[in-house]
């Protein structure tokens, strides 16, 4: 274990020094793109316009004899483009993979200066951190990068469920964690056959009123990925860094992958993964809080004063603890609206109803 007072320091001689804090910028979708088909990637610079971080994807859903046409497809897209405040990442192959090599040191000697941060698959411990970080080292200090690039790791085998905590604190580029729901389901060979999402067989039953069993039973199906989920987002607070939902696959069933997406939201994530530009919209929306409760947020923490003591509001109590869980909500939506006027304009328009 790294001692906690070399903690940040470089892991090569002519590094940049690591961050100390995660920036936390908008990320409420990360759009997946593969570099390597002419059709998507001419779509890119429309595409960056209306999201937070475009992901050039070299790993699955590429096929195995379009890896170096997507790894050197991403090299031009981001030589040939300034996505301004849009940040760009990429998902390199597995470490145990053939490509894995060539993509970091390609990426990062050809652009490592526009790409801000690499997703790490298939993470199964600390140890696959550690050792992206110090090959990150390595070829940030020969590309003679000033800014370190932030690591993020997909949460998708069983061992890596079961060693979150230590992979969200293995780095100080830890930037942040994704369910990888279909690799995780193979991983613990869980029953399924779907990316992401419900299973109408995952369900709880309300008890028998008589001797029919099967008479006037309610049924309610369960979430799946509750459990990792929750995980996840303890593991990121506890280090600092950010989790994310990752993919729904059902492209069609816009209106499951709202719910998806929106129990992430609530229980503590940032953002989502869009797989198809249909998937950008519904991110957009779950992820920025709502106007309503924008403005009720805003209204908790202008009665709260110092944000001691108690008072009632509407027939509701309100004290220490639920002005931060209010001051979460209103600074996201400063953060959101800071670029976006239209945001910006709900959430006021929101407040001066019920704030006058
Ligand atoms: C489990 C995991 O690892 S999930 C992460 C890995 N998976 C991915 O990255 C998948 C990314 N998405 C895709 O490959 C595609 O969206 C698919 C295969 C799901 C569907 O593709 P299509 O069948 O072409 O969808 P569709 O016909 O609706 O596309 C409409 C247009 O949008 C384009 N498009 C589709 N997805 C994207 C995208 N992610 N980004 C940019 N453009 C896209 C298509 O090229 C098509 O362009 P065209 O109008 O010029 O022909
Ligand atoms: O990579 C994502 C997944 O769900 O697997
Ligand atoms: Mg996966």
């Amino acid at each position: 274990m790294r001692s906690p007072k070399d903690f940040f320091a470089p892991l090569a001689l002519g590094a940049p020094a690591p961050v100390r804090e995660i920036p936390v910028t908008p990320s409420r979708m990360i759009h997946f793109f593969d570099p390597g088909n002419e059709k998507m990637a001419a779509k890119v610079p429309d595409i960056a316009k209306k999201v937070d971080v475009l992901l050039g994807n070299l790993e699955d859903a590429v096929r195995a004899d379009r890896k170096e046409a997507a790894r050197a497809g991403l090299v031009s897209i981001a030589k040939a483009n300034d996505f301004g405040k849009t940040q760009l990442w990429t998902r390199v192959n597995s470490l145990d993979s053939p490509w894995v090599l060539d993509d970091l040191v390609t990426l990062v000697t050809e652009i490592g200066d526009k790409l801000d941060v690499i997703m790490v698959p298939k993470v199964e411990g600390a140890q696959d951190i550690h050792y992206v970080d110090r090959l990150l080292a390595q070829l940030e200090a020969r590309a003679g990068l000033t800014k370190p690039l932030l690591v993020h790791a997909i949460l998708e085998t069983a061992s890596g469920v079961a060693n979150v905590e230590e992979i969200a604190g293995a780095s100080p580029r830890m930037q942040g964690i994704s369910l990888g729901p279909a690799d995780l389901a193979a991983s613990r060979r869980m029953k399924t056959t779907r990316v992401g999402g419900g299973h109408p067989g995952y369900l709880v039953r309300t008890d028998p009123t008589g001797e029919d069993l099967n008479a006037g039973r309610t049924t309610y199906q369960q979430d799946l990925w509750h459990y990792t989920v929750a995980r996840m987002v303890d593991a990121c607070a506890t280090h600092g860094i950010l989790p994310y939902y990752g993919p729904f696959g059902d492209i069609r069933d816009v209106v499951a992958c709202e719910d998806q997406f929106r129990n992430a939201f609530l229980l503590g994530c940032v953002g989502a993964w869009s797989l198809h530009p249909v998937q950008i919209d519904i991110a957009k929306k779950v992820f920025s809080p709502s106007p309503s409760d924008v403005a009720w947020a805003r209204r908790v923490i202008a009665e709260m004063g110092d944000g001691t003591g108690a008072v009632m509001i509407d027939g509701k109590m309100q004290d220490d603890a639920s002005v931060k869980q209010c001051r979460v909500v209103a600074e996201l939506a400063d953060a959101l609206a800071a670029d976006d006027p239209e945001l910006a304009a709900a959430y006021d328009a929101a407040t001066k109803e019920i704030l006058g």
